[in-house]
């Protein structure tokens, strides 16, 4: 009798769930809920007005998901829930939240509800950056040796940031939550009743390390006295590595969500770490591109080097027994959704109703006409900061070339390109600093509704895409740990390259550079790097001022005095 196991992945946006047959590898049945409040970025559900750069999420909305996704699926493939042997579950990450000891969310009090600092504050939640600015000089004037580990710099997106400005703004909320956790391992805990925190978020976003443990507690105290105790006041040591069985799901659960109590369940992942395995990817040399709001980039290595601006290295932080990388664009496929939101005319809206296609196919097809270099346009991508190379969070976008005759298409392949040109110096500083990316992989939205994207990508990096099959790469790398804990002798795997073998599927198309493409693109992103370097490494400030300056004006918080 064929076993199942399913995938959850906790996008931005929206929850996946993914019902995979270990048997036959087939992905039997999918099903999607958006998030009943969704990304809360100008208001809590109350009215209360967020201030710029923040992006909180309910918790709550990450059970309410389950209750539909996954009688979906069963419903969907007419399985017997008592054939579903394992559960594993992926999110995105720095996504964290305040709870009581119970695991009650501090939203969730009725004292909290109107405060901000209570709810999950989700990955591209960036309003922490001068804490993030501060760590950084003080890590870095302490010569802590895991800056090195992080590129150089902590990101505002990661998890030491986020407390301290809860700390910082909300001292009441700091006290009163017993813990702080990542998304990912309160859901785990909510299926199983146990807390079992997942050495991937651990190590790339919390500053663990396998052997070294966190940073000390000098270095906490360093940063605020109040912090000293922070890893054993409000976080926890023990943290379990990926594959490993988080628990069983509990009674209460099971029923909640039509499944049978007792089904193994893995301990948390974070969504682009878990689609490695799940193209099929277990060596070195080889780059995955997780393509959809963002781009997480990872890829494994077997020793352990200084990249500057990587997102970290972390040693079993992908899959056991290689070093894994990450770097990242913290804004991709949102800067297109921006332009279609804010940028684009009434009649190119109307003309894509009427054709019965999206905004952004209508401006894909109006761009594909286009040769690259013929708009004349060079963007910079940082609508929400840079993640990789530079770790800024505090610059912007810019767009060079405009004129009275530019198109709306033309600015839409600009920006598309610009994202193109960020890849490409992720890729490049790998390529430098010793971790060699021979080959591109690519999964997540993005490859699906957006060829010419892929196109311009190969061109732009000059390194041909091959593309995975599964469109829920995420929640099919999820269901395969969720095979992992639920062990071979249940149906599952013994290990996640065992399941890496047999699980994924690559789509025989790939997209191969051309080359006239290539030799043009390579002249354009010369010019990014110029425009690059200058706006974000410090030759010109202003977009940090101008920054400073809408804060000032419109008094949502102390100006920043210092931009490191
Ligand atoms: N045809 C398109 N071309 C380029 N981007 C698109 C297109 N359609 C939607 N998008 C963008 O794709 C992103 C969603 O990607 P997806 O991978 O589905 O989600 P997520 O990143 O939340 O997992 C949105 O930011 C949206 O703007
Ligand atoms: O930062 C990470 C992973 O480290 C991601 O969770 C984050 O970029 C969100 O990814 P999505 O674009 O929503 O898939």
């Amino acid at each position: 009798m064929a076993k199942f196991s399913i995938g959850i992945d906790y996008g931005t946006e929206s929850a996946r769930a993914l019902l995979l047959n270990l048997d036959t590898a087939e992905e039997v049945a999918s099903s999607t809920m958006n998030y009943p409040h969704g990304v809360m970025d100008e208001r809590l559900p109350d009215g209360t007005v967020l201030p710029q750069d923040w992006a909180l999420e309910h918790p709550d909305d990450y059970i309410e998901v389950l209750k539909k996704i996954i009688p979906d699926v069963i419903m969907k493939s007419g399985v017997n829930k008592d054939d579903v042997v394992g559960i594993g579950i992926d999110f995105t990450a720095c996504t964290m939240l305040p709870i009581k000891k119970d695991g009650t969310p501090l939203c969730d009090l009725p004292e909290y509800k109107s405060n901000p600092h209570a709810y999950v504050k989700l990955w591209k939640h960036h309003a922490a950056q001068p804490e993030a600015n501060m760590l950084n000089k003080i890590a870095s004037e302490r010569g802590e040796d895991f800056l090195a580990r992080y590129g150089g710099k902590i990101s505002s997106e990661w998890l030491i940031p986020k407390i301290w400005q809860i700390l910082n703004e909300a001292p009441d909320v700091y006290e009163e939550a017993d813990k702080f956790i990542e998304a990912t391992d309160w859901v785990i805990l909510k299926l199983t009743g146990n807390e079992r925190r997942n050495s991937c978020t651990a190590g790339y976003k919390a500053i663990w390390h396998k052997r070294k443990g966190y940073p000390s507690n000098e270095f906490f105290k360093a940063l605020d006295k109040r912090l000293e105790n922070v890893v054993d006041e409000k976080l926890s040591r023990d943290i379990y590595p990926l594959g490993t069985k988080a628990g069983e799901l509990t009674e209460e659960m099971a029923n909640m969500i039509g499944l049978k109590p007792g089904i193994a369940v893995a301990v948390g992942n974070v969504d682009a770490h878990v689609s490695l395995p799940a193209v099929g990817v277990a060596s070195p040399g080889k780059m995955v591109m997780i393509m959809g709001t963002s781009i997480c980039h990872v890829v494994l290595g077997d020793k352990e080097v200084e990249v500057p601006g990587m997102c970290g290295v972390v040693e079993d932080g992908i899959v056991p027994g290689y070093y894994g990388y990450e770097a990242g664009q913290s804004a991709v496929g949102d800067i297109f959704a921006w332009f279609v939101d804010n940028c684009v005319p009434d009649g190119y809206k109307k003309e894509a109703e009427e054709r019965g296609i999206s905004v952004h196919q209508l401006l894909t097809e109006k761009a594909s006409k286009l040769k690259p270099g013929e708009s004349g346009l060079l963007a910079l991508d940082w609508l929400n900061g840079n993640r990789s190379v530079l770790v800024d969070a505090d610059l912007t976008g810019l767009i060079l070339g405009l004129t009275l005759r530019t198109k709306p298409e033309e600015i839409y392949r600009a920006l598309i390109e610009s994202t193109a040109y960020g890849t490409r110096m992720i890729i490049d500083t790998f390529n430098e600093y010793g971790i060699k990316i021979d080959e591109l992989y690519a999964c997540g939205g993005l490859p699906e509704k957006n060829p010419m994207l892929m196109q311009i990508y190969a061109d732009v990096t000059n390194l041909e895409i091959k593309v995975s099959k599964s469109n829920q790469t995420p929640a099919l790398g999820a269901a395969m740990f969720g095979a992992v804990a639920a062990g071979k002798e249940n149906g599952g795997f013994d290990s996640i390259f065992e399941a890496a073998k047999v699980i994924p599927k690559l789509k025989d198309e790939t997209f191969k550079p051309i080359l006239e493409n290539v030799e043009i693109y390579e002249k354009l992103f010369q010019e990014y790097k110029l425009l690059h370097d200058y706006f974000g490494r410090g030759a010109n400030d202003v977009m940090k001022r101008l920054k400073n300056i809408k804060e000032v004006v419109s008094d949502v918080r102390e100006p920043k005095t210092t931009c490191i």
